[in-house]
């Protein structure tokens, strides 16, 4: 097991104070902090190694191509996909699923066919989806949530049909923290001849991920989620419907041959990552995987656990504190959702800052999930396996705090 002492001392944005308070950073659903080792990383890159890719003739751009495509191995093991040419890199998760609607659906949504997506979805795997809808007059249809929060399985199959061409969902969700049964909804997609993508944006920085077990025909995420860079994501897809696939963007890098009345596409992965791609956040976010496999997947994932178990029961020890979702911490994979009686959540968020604790507030790009939770807006705690039980501890006192200094207005 990993001592937890030491790995904090990887991001150095810990160590500092917030109003006067040491900083309990418990906003990783957010972002995530990112380790020494990749800061380094993009600081060296661009001191001794820039360089753009693939058309250089000359060392340093050999050298620049050689990392941004090891970088790619890099992410197709941590992910286990089947090769190096299934990993897109795009700007994020919003981009990956975007690059999706826009190619593959486009393609492939016909007036009438019907487009599967849960309740729990985030604002950037639901409106991609509704606007193709829209477009096309197809349907969009929600799998409705249990009442704690899971993805209702005799819901997705009845809403899953031989009418369904696409069904995406996020594999845990970032407002109730539920891992959603990816491997039985790709099959119900699949038995009707449908496609599965997989929202994987607050899944990878806390469980291993398997996406051939997991049988995912697309699956996204952001680098800056997982340690890594902002700006830079991976969208993985299955070669053969990549390969069918026109192109997302056009420019330079993507193609074959250009004249003057038509183009020919190069081949995957490049034929979708048109223009100068990221090359340092690629390698930055190589190196945030190398430093999540020197922890650990399974002992991030058992670090999550242990530090939920710790919080869960502590807020719910506190009188006109109301959890969302479950009350099993193991259904909290990260994040928790609560309020504080009738208190705004932009209030609770702002007095806690002030006891040096960040936390989100509002409606997490969530809306319709939000809404059915019977509220506008949460206060969201989301952990990482760099945060500890003094974190969690600082979080509890500042909403006892908060209780006090608000108890006039708290029914
Ligand atoms: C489940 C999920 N999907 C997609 C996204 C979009 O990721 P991006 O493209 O990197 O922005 C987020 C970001 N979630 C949040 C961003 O800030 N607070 C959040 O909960 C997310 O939580």
């Amino acid at each position: 097991m990993p001592n937890w002492e030491l790995v904090r001392q990887d991001f150095s944005e810990l160590r500092q104070t917030m109003n006067g308070e040491r900083l309990a950073y418990l906003d990783n659903a957010a972002t995530s902090l990112k380790p020494k080792s990749v800061i380094e990383r993009l600081l060296s890159f661009y001191q001794q190694e820039n360089a753009n890719v693939h058309r250089g003739t000359y060392q340093l751009s050999f050298k620049a191509t050689e990392e941004y495509e090891d970088a790619r191995k890099v992410i197709q093991h941590f992910i286990n996909a089947a090769a190096a040419r299934e990993i897109i890199f795009t700007r994020g998760t919003t981009e990956g699923i975007n690059l999706i609607a826009s190619t593959y659906g486009e393609q492939n949504i016909e007036p009438g066919d019907e487009i599967v997506i849960s309740l729990a979805e985030h604002h950037s795997n639901l409106i991609p989806w509704q606007q193709l809808a829209l477009r096309k007059k197809a349907t969009l249809k929600y799998i409705n949530l249990t009442s704690t929060g899971e993805i209702d399985l005799a819901d997705a199959k009845q809403k899953i049909t031989a009418k369904t061409k696409i069904v995406a969902v996020t594999h845990v969700g970032n407002v109730l923290g539920n891992v959603s049964p990816i491997r039985k909804l790709a099959e119900l997609a699949h038995q009707n001849g449908a496609i599965i993508v997989v929202d994987g944006a607050q899944a990878v920085c806390h469980l291993p991920v398997d996406v051939q077990e997991l049988a995912a025909d697309f699956y996204a995420f952001s680098g800056h989620k997982m340690l890594g860079p902002t700006g830079i994501g991976v969208l993985y897809g299955k070669q053969k419907l990549l390969e069918q696939m026109p192109p997302y963007q056009f420019g330079g890098e993507m193609i074959e041959d250009v004249q003057l009345d038509n183009s020919k596409w190069d081949q995957i992965p490049h034929k979708f990552e048109a223009g100068t791609p990221n090359i340092a956040g690629a390698i930055g976010l190589a190196t945030a995987v190398k430093y999540l496999e020197q922890v650990g997947m399974a002992q991030v994932k058992a670090r999550d656990a242990e530090l939920m178990a710790y919080l869960l029961p502590k807020l719910m020890a506190i009188p006109g504190v109301k959890i969302y979702g479950s009350q099993n911490p193991q259904q909290h994979v990260g994040v928790v959702s609560f309020n504080l009686g009738t208190l705004h959540p932009h209030d609770v968020a702002t007095a806690l800052d002030m006891e040096g604790v960040a936390v989100r507030a509002g409606h997490h790009c969530a809306e319709p999930l939000v809404h059915s939770l019977g509220t506008n807006s949460t206060v969201r705690a989301s952990l990482a396996f760099y945060n500890y039980q003094a974190d969690c501890d600082q979080l509890i006192n500042a909403i006892k705090e908060t209780k006090e200094f608000f108890k006039g207005e708290l029914r």
